[in-house]
């Protein structure tokens, strides 16, 4: 083969990109990988390990908080620059790792974006690369909020890596990341609002559960302004000021920093894939169940850039699987999910898996909604957790469970039990009669179905 020929050439080298590059080149291919950032991907280097070595911390402070004067004397102060180098520790290395894996596999490497040529080729490095099959795993990047000023955003790989706490943060989107960064930057120290266009926060989960999230939120200081459309962000001095629209009036917030929190989109805007005829909408490369392009048959898409996915990483290492398999074996493999649970890591977790209320509601005839506020229960009074609850959903007629949200601590732990019971078709008797640890959260879930 040529040398500047491939069987496979992938784009991006997150964990669905890796996931298809290891596999091609185990199975005897010869493959190619690019990326135009650090090598490792989002969820390694700027997206959930970070977060989650940032949120060790608070969740030191959180327990010590809530038990002060119950045995613990103080609560901690968080040293954010010494927290911001322990999580270098972990990330610093990503890149060179994931680089070396690669290499050692036989893997040959670019560093900048490929563009399209045309259906097979792609220029990268100043070289025209041929490719039987190209993969694009570019992942997604933070959608552009199109005012004057927008310059002045600063992102989620920003926040991960301040070295110091500005004392007035507002993040523009209350979405999974909003939140999240919100939590951690009050627990912080710094005073903290959210803005966003809806009207509440993490649209995607239980109203009752968010709107208790966003009490206890508030009483940890966050302020939030919602229904609110940004106009314009201006920077004064070490100050910004981002000007916001409500009810027809136009109102200003000034804040040392200011995050765009408000989503992110498919990162397909360096790639040229007009000349390389590969369809894509504002959801992603366009493919069909094999995660193959439906206008190019050479190309792939796989991760938080297909059309298919939920911008999660269990779902986008599992995409990789499937596209793998598809080029290796011929398509033979159809995308198959079974029902994916999610969490948003604020302190306490909100957690949910399967059918809301009312999607269960449309969806069954009958349904038993459990829903209860249950920081009586032991397990919470046991470290004074302010705040405990859950909505299970039975399908009445089948007695099987079918969505779980939960709030509280480790409900992120506990909703992988709720989804193990969802794709085993378990019931109330089923988990009832199964023996837990006690005294466990997880034992709980007995009392919640
Ligand atoms: C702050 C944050 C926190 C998150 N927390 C969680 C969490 O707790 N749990 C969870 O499940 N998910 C979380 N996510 C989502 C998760 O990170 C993604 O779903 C996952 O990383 C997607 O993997 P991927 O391989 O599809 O894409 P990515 O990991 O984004 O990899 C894509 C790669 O392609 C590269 N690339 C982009 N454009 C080009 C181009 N033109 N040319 C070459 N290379 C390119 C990028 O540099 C990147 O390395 C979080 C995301 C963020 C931003
Ligand atoms: N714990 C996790 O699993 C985790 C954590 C972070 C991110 N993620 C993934 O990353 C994706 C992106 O997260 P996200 O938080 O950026 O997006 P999101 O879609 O969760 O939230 C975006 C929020 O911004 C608001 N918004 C949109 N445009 C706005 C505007 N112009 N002004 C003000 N508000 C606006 C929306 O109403 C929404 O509340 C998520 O969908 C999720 O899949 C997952």
């Amino acid at each position: 083969m040529e040398e500047n020929a491939f069987d496979v050439f992938v784009i991006g080298s997150g964990i669905a990109g890796q996931t298809v590059a290891k596999s091609c080149v185990e199975a005897g291919l010869k493959v190619a990988i690019a990326d135009n950032r650090e090598f490792g991907g989002t969820c390694a280097n700027r997206g959930c390990d970070p977060k989650k070595i940032l949120l060790g911390a608070m969740e030191a402070y959180e327990l010590s908080k809530n038990l002060k004067g119950k045995g613990v004397t103080k609560t901690p102060k968080i040293n954010w620059g010494k927290l911001q180098k322990y999580k270098r520790n972990f990330t610093v290395n990503v890149p060179v790792a994931t680089e070396r894996v690669l290499k050692e596999k036989g893997i040959h490497l670019f560093h900048q974006s490929p563009k399209f040529i045309d259906e097979r080729t792609l220029l990268v490095e100043g070289k025209k690369i041929s490719a039987q099959k190209i993969v694009i795993a570019t992942g997604q990047v933070p959608r552009k909020i199109e005012i004057k000023g927008s310059k002045h955003f600063k992102n989620s790989d920003d926040f991960l890596n301040l070295k110091k706490l500005p004392e007035h943060i507002v993040f523009v989107g209350g979405g999974y990341i909003g939140m999240e960064f919100a939590h951690m930057a009050a627990r912080a120290g710094a005073k903290v609002t959210v803005v966003d266009t809806g009207k509440r926060p993490l649209h995607a989960f239980d109203p009752d559960l968010v709107k208790a999230l966003k009490k206890y939120s508030e009483s940890l200081g966050i302020t939030f302004i919602f229904e609110a459309k940004p106009t314009s962000l201006k920077k004064k001095r070490k100050k910004h000021i981002l000007s916001y629209e409500v009810k027809g009036d136009i109102k200003i917030i000034e804040a040392h920093m200011i995050f765009n929190t408000a989503g992110r989109v498919p990162a397909l805007a360096e790639l040229d894939l007009d000349k390389g005829n590969v369809d894509f909408t504002d959801s992603g490369v366009v493919t069909n169940d094999f995660l193959q392009s439906k206008s190019n048959v050479n190309v792939y898409a796989c991760g938080d850039v297909s059309d298919k996915n939920l911008p999660l990483t269990p779902l986008s290492g599992r995409q990789g699987y499937v596209v793998a398999e598809n080029i290796i074996n011929g398509n033979k493999k159809e995308l198959e999910v079974p029902v994916v649970p999610s969490v948003v890591f604020t302190l306490p977790n909100l957690a949910t898996v399967g059918y809301s209320e009312e999607e269960a509601r449309a969806r069954y005839k009958n349904i038993i909604v459990n829903y209860e506020v249950s920081t009586d229960w032991f397990n919470a009074k046991r470290i004074n957790a302010p705040l405990y609850a859950y909505k299970v959903i039975l399908n009445e007629r089948t007695r099987e469970i079918v969505g779980a949200h939960l709030i509280g601590p480790d409900a992120g732990e506990t909703i992988n039990i709720f989804t193990m019971a969802i794709n085993n078709k378990m019931t109330d008797r089923d988990i009832k009669s199964t023996i837990f640890t006690y005294p466990s959260w997880v034992n709980d879930i007995k009392s919640m179905v």
